[in-house]
């Protein structure tokens, strides 16, 4: 049997993300890959309900832009009245302001309402697509065999989620930012154009000094991704094999292995640490060094009597909105990296689920093509291979009738599971033609059967909707296969309550697979070594129980299964291959 995903594919796929080449942030490539994402939502299926939120959310930003002007002039009329100690003009101003104090957070709490909802409108969307595709034709198969592509399961949840929620706040604060700008830099360029000159120059600096410094933090950012999901994964393999590495007294091993993992993020976190660092110098003295040029330029204006103080109160006021607009990318730009790094990752998911793939099922050359029969199951000239092109079968011709039963036999490692995936449809590298009945018609029992996470009965009918199968069927399938204890085992046979993955043994799983064939109503069945952990008498009543009229492939190396076969396929090393009967006359 083959693991498809190991230890060593998954820290390679880890060293692929840490290859220098790969570049840190690129704007150019952000936007293209935000563009795709985005046209999935805003021009797909769901593009009603994106527009109409987006209308909502934008709006409400333009209505936070309105206020802020609004309370601007307030501010500076208020400032005036002050100083011109304007009593009456005071008081009304006082009103104003305190009704201007109870809208503003209404307004603000609606925006982010707004945002909230189109980000979670948007994260529906985009996660329930990736699922379908990865669930389609194969592909949570073949990601598996993706280096690259780590925790594929935390890209198209968690990273959508962070990805949708960051690119909906960063959408609406670029709007608001715009609206904002155009406003007062119109307001700031009226009261005293050299500050506003100084100050575009002044961000336009930063801005591009920000960009060159910080380019490597993406790279750091998708590193961190990759590691903390690399050292998640490691805990939960030790959870799943738990037995196993109690068994072979692993504990050590897994520790460092967690240890070496965990050492990797901190080492990561400790350069990102370093480099958010160097670049805060930069953001620092950004934020500091504006506070004193509106004083420095406008302030001996201000002190010749040329403005009133409500003028240079509106003049900090719009120089501080320009600042804040234009120093978007400075100030946010640690949350950019790691959001180009978490953008990376969505969209690479995006691209492996929607990939061609050699195995999928498509046909073309150099893949195995496949037809449906009837009943019977054809290969003529089948040739399989790995995803790296080593031969394994060649040239491999049979046909077996609707009730017959052929073996497969052959040394370990010798093609023997691949080519029954080939037969499955799971796996088409190769060459010729495969004839067998549909998938529908088809039963995989493999020599671990997948337990899902559920009661027996749910077990037992996978993968049937349980609901159509009657309690006493489940029992009845139950007893012919020798589990007549199981119910006991399980708690009930509807219960939830043992995880049957965890308590049956290897055999008893085995049995329940046999079990899920006899409901499945399959014509034609594939069994590879799925009597492996049986005794002989048990391994002779599964065959015994099998339906005459079902058409069979097992996949064995005992002898003590040639007696339940019509004929037998001996594969050997270097794809030579004879079949022969089972049972010499
Ligand atoms: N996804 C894969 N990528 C690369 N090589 C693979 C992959 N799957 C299988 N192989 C290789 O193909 C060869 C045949 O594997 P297969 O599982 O078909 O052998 P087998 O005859 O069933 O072996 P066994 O009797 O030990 O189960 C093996 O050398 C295996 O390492």
């Amino acid at each position: 049997m083959v693991t498809s995903v190991s230890q060593a594919q998954e820290q390679q796929g880890l060293e692929k993300l840490s290859n220098p080449k790969d570049g840190g942030l690129d704007p150019l490539k952000l936007m293209a890959q935000i563009r795709v994402l985005a046209g999935d939502f805003w021009f797909g299926g769901a593009a009603k309900t994106a527009w109409i939120w987006t209308f909502i959310a934008l709006f409400l930003s333009l209505v936070k832009t309105v206020y802020a002007v609004a309370l601007s002039f307030t501010q500076r009329m208020f400032w005036t009245a002050l100083s011109e100690k304007n009593a009456e003009k005071f008081s009304k101003l006082l009103v104003i302001y305190g009704f201007a104090v109870i809208i503003g957070p209404i307004v603000l709490a609606l925006y982010d309402w707004a945002k909230n909802i189109l980000s979670l409108r948007w994260r529906q969307d985009l996660s329930s697509k990736l699922i379908d595709r990865y669930m389609a034709k194969n592909n949570y198969l073949e990601t598996t065999f993706d280096t690259s592509l780590d925790n594929p399961d935390q890209r198209m949840t968690e990273d959508v989620t962070l990805f949708t929620r960051v690119a909906t706040d960063l959408m609406c604060q670029i709007f608001v930012a715009i609206l904002d700008f155009i406003v007062f830099s119109a307001i700031l360029y009226k009261l005293y154009p050299p500050l506003f000159y100084v100050l575009v120059i002044y961000c336009l600096v930063g801005t591009s000094l920000t960009l060159i410094l910080g380019k490597p933090l993406a790279l750091l950012n998708r590193k961190q991704f990759a590691r903390e999901a690399s050292l998640r994964y490691s805990l939960v393999r030790v959870r799943e094999n738990a037995e196993s590495v109690a068994f072979y007294r692993g504990d050590e091993r897994e520790k460092s292995n967690i240890t070496s993992r965990f050492q990797d993020v901190l080492t990561n976190l400790r350069n990102l640490i370093g480099l958010e660092r160097n670049l805060a110098f930069l953001q620092k003295a950004y934020a500091y060094v504006p506070n004193v040029l509106p004083s420095a330029i406008a302030g001996p204006k201000f002190m010749k009597g040329d403005f009133e103080l409500g003028i240079m109160s509106q003049i900090y006021f719009s120089y501080n909105h320009v600042l804040q607009d234009l120093g978007l990318i400075v100030n946010q730009f640690s949350s950019i990296s790691t959001f180009a790094a978490n953008v990376a990752r969505v969209t690479q998911i995006r691209e492996s689920v929607y990939a061609h793939r050699a195995t999928n099922g498509d046909e073309a050359d150099g893949l195995i093509s496949r037809q449906i029969s009837a009943g019977e199951l054809v290969l003529e000239h089948v040739s399989t291979r790995t995803p790296q092109q080593r031969q394994l079968t060649k040239d491999v011709s049979l046909a077996i009738e609707n009730n017959q039963r052929l073996l497969v036999t052959g040394e370990s490692g010798v093609g023997k599971s691949s080519l029954m995936r080939s037969i499955a449809g799971i796996w088409n590298i190769g060459d010729g033609r495969i004839s067998s009945p549909d998938r529908e018609h088809c039963f995989f029992l493999p020599q671990r059967p997948y337990m899902v996470q559920g009661s027996l009965k749910e077990n037992v009918t996978y993968p049937r909707n349980p609901d159509d199968v009657d309690d006493d069927l489940v029992r009845e399938i139950l007893k012919k296969v020798n589990l007549p204890t199981a119910e006991t085992t399980a708690g009930g046979i509807s219960s939830t309550t043992v995880n049957l993955g965890a308590v049956l043994s290897l055999g008893e799983q085995q049995r329940i697979g046999f079990a899920r064939l006899l409901l499945s109503g399959a014509k034609f069945a594939i069994l590879d070594e799925s009597t492996s952990a049986l005794d002989a008498e048990t391994e002779a009543l599964m065959y015994r129980i099998i339906p005459d009229d079902l058409m069979l492939v097992s996949v064995s190396n005992k002898p003590s299964l040639t007696q339940f076969h019509d004929s037998i396929l001996c594969l050997d090393s270097g794809g030579s291959w004879s079949l022969g009967p089972a049972q010499e006359d």
